[in-house]
């Protein structure tokens, strides 16, 4: 059974090293995480079957990695300094900042009832009731205090202002010079570098359409409510693909990345049963959406949250970042570029006509990625014997650890060095992360690594070493124990033929 509640991911991943607070010796800063040990090596894990699935499998894509801070001209043009911003409000008697939405999300059923009714909306309809909020900022404040909207800090009533919009974007001066001109932004998501070299990778690639190119790296939010741990960070990284289409075929490619996006969550332990599609209304559209489908993870004590969107960005993307706009006959609404410098166009498949394709973004995150999987993974289970144990059942292919070596005491050197052999050995099979084991007590050894998730561990003993005594058994000499982490069978292995079964298994 999956995780149940958040605080006994929070806890599991403290314990045994997965993510720690950002800057705790200092106090901590809100809405930024540091992977510890095992946390950087799910994260990579996540990350390479992605890049794997989506880069290699395919014969339509390219990679790229694009700096982190971008031109001011870039998030101008892109629509980011205009529109990225979520509405907030401020509680005057204290002067805590709430984004208006969760505001309204954590309040009581009562009183959510009261503002809907204040702001003539549907209660039931939460979507439509942001937007009315979003809508009308004097009446919202009004309606927030008038039905003892509560601030989640004191607890109390609130004094609140009207909404304002806050943008969410980090800006920052380069350079010596602090003027007008010399600040850029740390990018807000990964797309915006794809576009900016969409004619460098078509250049330097000579790709057609349909082709994509996918994207993996650090995006920055300066969320004004960071929370629930990991799931909302004010430092995140995504899993990007901006597809590039002809026109017309976009809404195909929209289901074609659907399903397979839909496989890809499957084949992380993340099951279609636990996701639904968001259709996005139009009203909550991004400003670049023609259409969204939101995937919603059923999230321990969160519920229903977004874990990825896939959008139809239409050519609103290229189309605001190329020059010569007004030949080009784009579709999406875009502002006026007169600063860019390269025309982003392909020829048509058909006409060989110059056109600017359509776009189909699947954008994941990684953070959100890894919650749903150790979610997913986490189980706890009675054995037998009536002891509980806590188990992350990975995949095998995500598992921080592959393979754990346990010499069975760590006072005999000869055991210790046999286990050391063996752990290189497999090591050089390039699988993953192979660990030895040496703490000791083998009990200890098993819960741990059933805890962290490694699916096998071997066991190093008296009989692999040949020695005949009166406990151990020379025709076992060579041999060593394979524990399952799932079944908790049990199997005597020769060490020749390790490398071969664990490549296996670990496929
Ligand atoms: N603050 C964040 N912390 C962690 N992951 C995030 C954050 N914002 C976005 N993501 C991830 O990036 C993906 C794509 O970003 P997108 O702009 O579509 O998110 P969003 O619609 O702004 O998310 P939300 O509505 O939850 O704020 C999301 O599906 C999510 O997995």
């Amino acid at each position: 059974m999956p995780a149940t509640s958040m605080e006994e991911l929070v806890s599991l991943c403290k314990r045994r090293g997965f993510i720690f607070q950002g800057s705790e010796i200092y106090g901590g800063l809100q809405g930024f995480y540091d992977y510890g040990p095992l946390g950087v090596e799910l994260k990579n894990n996540i990350k390479a079957a992605w890049w794997r699935s989506n880069v290699y499998e395919r014969d339509d894509m390219e990679g790229l990695d694009s700096s982190i801070i971008m031109h001011r001209l870039v998030l101008r043009h892109s629509g980011h300094e205009a529109t990225f911003s979520d509405p907030m409000v401020d509680n005057k008697k204290n002067n805590k900042r709430y984004r208006l939405d969760h505001l309204v999300k954590d309040q009581k059923a009562d009183v959510q009832a009261k503002v809907a009714a204040h702001m003539g909306v549907d209660p039931e309809n939460f979507p439509a009731l942001v937007a009315a909020l979003n809508a009308e900022p004097a009446k919202a404040s009004e309606a927030l205090r008038t039905s003892g909207v509560r601030d989640a800090f004191s607890g109390e009533i609130g004094d609140w202002t009207e909404p304002k919009p806050f943008n969410m974007m980090f800006k920052t001066t380069i350079g010596p010079v602090a003027d007008e001109e010399s600040y850029g932004y740390l990018r807000p998501e990964t797309a915006q570098g794809i576009f900016t070299n969409f004619k460098n990778v078509v250049d330097s690639t000579s790709r057609r359409l349909p082709f994509g190119i996918a994207q993996i790296g650090k995006a920055f939010r300066n969320e004004i409510t960071p929370r629930n741990f990991i799931f909302r960070v004010r430092e995140l990284e995504q899993m990007e693909i901006e597809f590039f289409c002809t026109p017309g075929t976009d809404e195909d490619w929209h289901a074609h990345w659907l399903e397979k996006r839909l496989s890809w969550w499957e084949a992380q332990g993340v099951p279609r049963s636990k996701i639904e599609i968001l259709d996005v209304p139009k009203e909550d559209l991004a400003h670049y959406s023609k259409r969204t489908y939101d995937l919603m993870y059923d999230y321990p004590t969160l519920g229903y949250e977004e874990i990825e969107g896939i959008a139809n960005r239409s050519d609103y993307d290229l189309g605001s970042h190329t020059k010569s706009q007004s030949e080009l006959n784009l579709v999406a609404r875009v502002s006026e570029n007169n600063d860019s410098i390269a025309k982003l166009t392909i020829p048509h498949p058909e006409t060989n006509k110059p056109v600017v394709p359509f776009v189909i973004e699947p954008s994941a995150g990684v953070d959100r990625a890894l919650l749903a999987v150790l979610s997913e993974a986490f189980t706890k289970e009675t054995l037998e014997n009536g002891n509980e144990r806590i188990v992350l059942k990975f995949k095998p292919h995500l598992a921080p650890i592959k393979v754990a070596v346990i010499p069975l005491a760590r006072n005999k050197p000869e055991l210790v060095e046999l286990a050391r052999q063996i752990k290189n050995d497999l090591q050089k099979l390039g699988l993953g992360r192979i660990l030895l084991e040496d703490s000791g007590n083998i009990g200890k050894a098993y819960r741990r690594h059933d805890e962290v998730g490694t699916p096998y561990c071997i066991t190093v003993d008296f009989d692999t070493l040949g020695q005949s005594n009166e406990d151990s058994d020379v025709s076992l000499k060579d041999t060593v124990t394979v524990r399952d982490r799932d079944t908790l069978q049990q199997e005597r292995l020769k060490i020749s033929e390790l490398a071969e079964w664990i490549q296996a298994k670990l496929k």
